[in-house]
């Protein structure tokens, strides 16, 4: 199968696509083309109660059913996504400029993992009993009611999947608003959702920008926001949500370290830097992007670095032998310009890439940059693209404490021989997700979120039914009940 790249319509709600064009029109723009592929139009104020309404009234029939029902239709709806593998892939690809290569393996496959992994997990989500001599206390895992999610632009599917899941299966009702740059595929995740039996109004997608979000965000009836985006969104997100004392997931930004030691395994602390920086072109939130390596095998690291870029291979994404996409969006690859010239112009040594390439889609060089400082704009902020840092050093110690030195805290990863090393080093690191030895894996069985600015709470694995569900205690008293009066 293939899927029309213009939706049927602009929003998924109560189970069918709505229009409605006084919305604010967003064209879907392809980074490779740079043409304008599809049109949705941003959610009216009509459009948002629209979702409400019906997430609301989805809700409650949603919670009374019994776990495993609602597991069932996870589960019908991850072999749909994976039989539609293909095309939902292709679509990705469209909408993010990410090659097919990737999309193929990282996105839908990963949102069918999640709505398997919780599918399951589903009929298994119980409370507990208490004992208390001849009284007890047993307590009940209770949806939030209707959980907001609000997506970025790099894994449009995935998120739409990794919030959408555990929400379900907790008996929770979703509207998800994915980024107005890449708006088609969660419509196909709702779709998807609801021919596998979902309940119409379980599950709605509604467009727009932050406006919309907001509107959202703040709206009574809402009883949870889980967000992927930037810091500065979050604290946006975190504070309008904090007006309503409702949960929040908050996934957020990076600036993560990954040191490598002398006595590394070469090879796969190259891969490992590749995966931590090259990977979707650098759009990745829990990239590596300061490396630190040890003074005696940072030539070595940076020659097979530079080597192994000679394999790069950009050229159009839906192309399965090209492995590298342009940047997502006009504006973004101008945001990554300026935070290389920001590196030359601080004395950051070029040692690969650093241009445009081309004169048709965003396509920027994997850019690798030597004797970086901890000082300087590139080793601080948030790049999201193609740019990797080489910081030296010499002590773990002393590399410790500088890994820790960022208001950030998503993941960190280390490569070293040494074992003992490598546990003393996660064991430091002030960050949610670390890696040894490898980097940016991410498996639904693994929770996957940040520490400090770079997020609250956990999406997959069974700590996410925590922040989609809320214990209630409930005291059983079998005897006569005192009173001092
Ligand atoms: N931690 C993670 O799991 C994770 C994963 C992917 C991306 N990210 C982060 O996302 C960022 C890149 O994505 P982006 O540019 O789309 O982020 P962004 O913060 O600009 O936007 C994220 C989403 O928030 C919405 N939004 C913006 N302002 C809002 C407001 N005031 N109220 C409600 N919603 C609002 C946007 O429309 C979009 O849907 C990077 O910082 C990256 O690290 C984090
Ligand atoms: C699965 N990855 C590649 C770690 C991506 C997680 C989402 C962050 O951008």
């Amino acid at each position: 199968m293939t899927y029309d790249i213009q939706p049927a319509g602009s929003h998924f709600i109560d189970g069918a696509y709505v229009e409605d064009t006084a919305g604010t029109p967003i064209p879907v723009i392809c980074p490779y083309s740079e043409k304008q592929i599809a049109t949705v139009h941003a959610a009216t104020p009509a459009i948002i109660e629209q979702a409400l309404t019906s997430a609301r009234r989805a809700q409650k029939d949603w919670a009374a059913m019994t776990g495993t029902e609602r597991g069932r239709v996870l589960r019908r709806a991850a072999d749909l996504m994976r039989e539609r593998n293909h095309a939902l892939s292709v679509l990705e690809t469209h909408d993010t400029g990410k090659p097919l290569q990737e999309t193929l393996v990282a996105d839908a496959t990963s949102g069918a993992d999640a709505l398997e992994y919780f599918g399951g997990l589903a009929g298994a989500l119980t409370g507990e009993h208490i004992q208390l001599g001849e009284d007890f206390v047993y307590t009940r895992r209770e949806p939030l009611g209707v959980c907001v999610g609000i997506g970025a632009w790099n894994y449009p599917t995935q998120i739409a999947a990794w919030k959408g899941a555990p929400a379900l299966a907790c008996g929770n009702a979703m509207i998800f608003k994915p980024s107005e740059t890449t708006p088609l595929c969660a419509l196909k995740v709702a779709e998807i959702l609801h021919e596998a039996g979902a309940p119409a109004g379980i599950y709605n997608v509604v467009q727009g920008m932050g406006e919309v979000g907001q509107a959202l965000i703040t709206d009574p009836r809402v009883n949870k926001v889980s967000l992927t985006g930037s810091v500065p969104t979050g604290r946006k997100v975190y504070a309008a949500a904090a007006e309503g004392i409702r949960h929040v997931t908050m996934e957020l930004g990076g600036k993560s370290p990954l040191v490598i030691f002398d006595d590394a395994n070469l090879e796969d602390a190259v891969s490992g830097a590749i995966l931590g920086n090259f990977y979707s072109s650098g759009q990745v939130c829990s990239n590596g992007t300061r490396v630190f390596v040890q003074r005696g095998i940072k030539q070595a690291f940076l020659d097979r670095l530079t080597e192994r870029l000679k394999d790069v291979k950009m050229g159009d994404p839906q192309d399965e032998s090209v492995n590298f996409g342009p940047m997502v969006s006009q504006r973004q690859m101008e945001i990554v310009q300026g935070f290389i010239a920001k590196g030359l112009e601080e004395g950051a040594r070029l040692v690969a890439g650093g241009d445009r390439v081309g004169d048709r889609g965003y396509f920027l060089q994997p850019t690798v940059f030597a004797d970086v400082t901890d000082g300087m704009t590139i080793a601080q902020d948030e790049i999201f693209g193609p740019v990797l840092s080489v910081l030296d050093f010499d002590e773990e110690d002393e590399v410790l404490a500088r890994a820790n030195a960022t208001d950030f805290g998503l993941a960190a990863g280390v490569f070293t021989q040494d074992l003992t090393r490598a546990h003393r080093m996660v064991a430091g690191f002030e960050a949610g997700t670390c890696y040894i030895n490898t980097y940016n894996l991410a498996p639904v069985e693994a929770p996957f979120g940040g520490s400090k600015l770079s997020g609250v709470g956990r999406e997959n694995s069974k700590a996410a039914i925590e922040h989609y569900s809320q214990m209630k205690s409930v005291y059983v008293a079998m005897g006569a009940v005192e009173a001092p009066f």
